[in-house]
């Protein structure tokens, strides 16, 4: 469900409250979103040259196009949602040395030679995501976007990348039911997606083995992806009675075509490596015994280049099509709280808790 006028009115609120200026560029996205949400698309005269605020300021709103009133009202809410949290967060220029370590042991977060590094550390349950190790890893990307580093690195320990969203994070039923936890899971989903989609640094998927679910998902928005020859890449969510999420209902057909994307997320294809590869999902596939030496002395020299230049020109690359991944993924996560309450949904996990099937 995509956030109610309630939410857009708290969140036109909210803006008012924010402890720091969030710049030009934001405000000029606000007010587009702002108009968007209340007027819908841009039909107004567009001013004159003479007029150069008023011009900006319509600029921005006719870039919205024909994003429906809904999406934007949920951009917006988004948008202010990240800006209060990164406006309550600790000093922006945090030495690593200084930075919140995670809740638990689950994640490591190392920062060396200019590369931070969030490592899943669960190898026990192939590094399955808890609940709270997305609300860490959320952390960690809002500290790595301002932290010293020039990279971003995820990766995992253990023989496995990570075997996706940990199914027993549907057990934990909150005092409100199945329906409050679709509700939560939902939203703690699209924060976590939104962070990825807003990362302003190289971000660089270390894919040391297998990878399940929500971790395949969310490669297309990472900027660089090396896989050892012993990963595999597996989307079961028929499987499961779930939907795709991390963008890849859009960033998927557009990496690999619709009918390959199709053959992934309808029918739980597994790809190797070297498939992933050929399909532009993986930038580039090392042989296991050499993966990690290869990788990291390559991301070391990377890591030297000059940052604002990579910064600059991932902005280049990705900021147009920030607003369409957005929408996406409000929807998406929309969709799949819908999903989490279904038969299907309930009868797979329970499949797998009582161990009956394994993917
Ligand atoms: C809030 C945001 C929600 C976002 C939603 C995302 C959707 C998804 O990510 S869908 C994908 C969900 N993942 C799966 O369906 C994978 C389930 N796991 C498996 O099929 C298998 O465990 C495996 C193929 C990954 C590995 O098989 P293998 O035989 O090598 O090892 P196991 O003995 O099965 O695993 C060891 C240990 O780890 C536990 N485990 C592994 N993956 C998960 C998981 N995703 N959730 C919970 N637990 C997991 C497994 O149960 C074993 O535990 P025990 O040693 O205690 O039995």
């Amino acid at each position: 469900m995509l956030a109610s006028q309630k939410d857009f009115n708290n969140a036109v609120s909210q803006v008012k409250l924010l402890k720091e200026d969030p710049g030009n560029e934001v405000k000029l996205k606000l007010y587009a979103l702002y108009k968007q949400a209340t007027e819908g698309p841009c039909n107004v005269p567009k001013p004159g040259m003479l007029g150069f605020i008023n011009k900006t300021k319509w600029d921005a709103w006719n870039a919205l196009g024909s994003l429906s009133k809904e999406a934007a009202r949920q951009n917006y809410v988004d948008l202010v949602s990240r800006l209060s949290a990164s406006s309550e967060s600790p000093s922006p220029e945090a030495p690593a040395a200084d930075r919140k370590q995670p809740e638990s042991d689950s994640l490591v977060v190392t920062s060396e030679d200019g590369i931070t590094t969030i490592r899943l550390n669960r190898p026990a349950k192939k590094n399955a995501l808890t609940t709270q190790m997305y609300r860490d890893i959320i952390a960690a990307l809002q500290a790595a976007s301002k932290d010293e580093s020039a990279i971003t690195v995820l990766t995992g320990s253990g023989d496995y990348y990570c075997s996706g969203n940990d199914l027993t994070n549907f057990t934990h039923l909150p005092a409100g039911g199945l329906e409050e936890m679709a509700r939560s899971a939902a939203a703690l989903l699209r924060d976590f997606v939104n962070c990825f989609i807003d990362f302003p640094k190289p971000l660089v998927a270390v894919v040391n083995g297998p990878a399940v679910g929500i971790s395949v998902t969310i490669l297309g928005l990472f900027d660089v992806v090396y896989a050892t020859d012993r990963a595999s890449f597996h989307t079961p969510f028929s499987h499961l009675g779930q939907s795709p999420e991390g963008c890849s209902s859009y960033t998927f057909p557009k990496i690999m075509g619709s009918s390959k994307a199709a053959e992934m997320l309808l029918f739980g294809k597994k790809l190797t490596a070297q498939e992933a590869c050929a399909q532009g999902l993986v930038t580039e596939v090392f042989p296991d015994g050499t993966f990690q030496k290869e990788v990291w002395a390559r991301l070391k020299a990377y890591s030297k280049l000059p940052p604002n230049a990579m910064r600059i020109s991932k902005q280049i690359i990705r900021n147009r099509e920030k607003e369409k991944l957005h929408a996406v993924n409000a929807e998406e996560s929309s969709v799949l709280r819908e999903r989490w309450q279904s038969d299907e949904c309930m009868n797979a996990i329970a499949s797998f808790l009582s161990r009956k099937v394994k993917l």
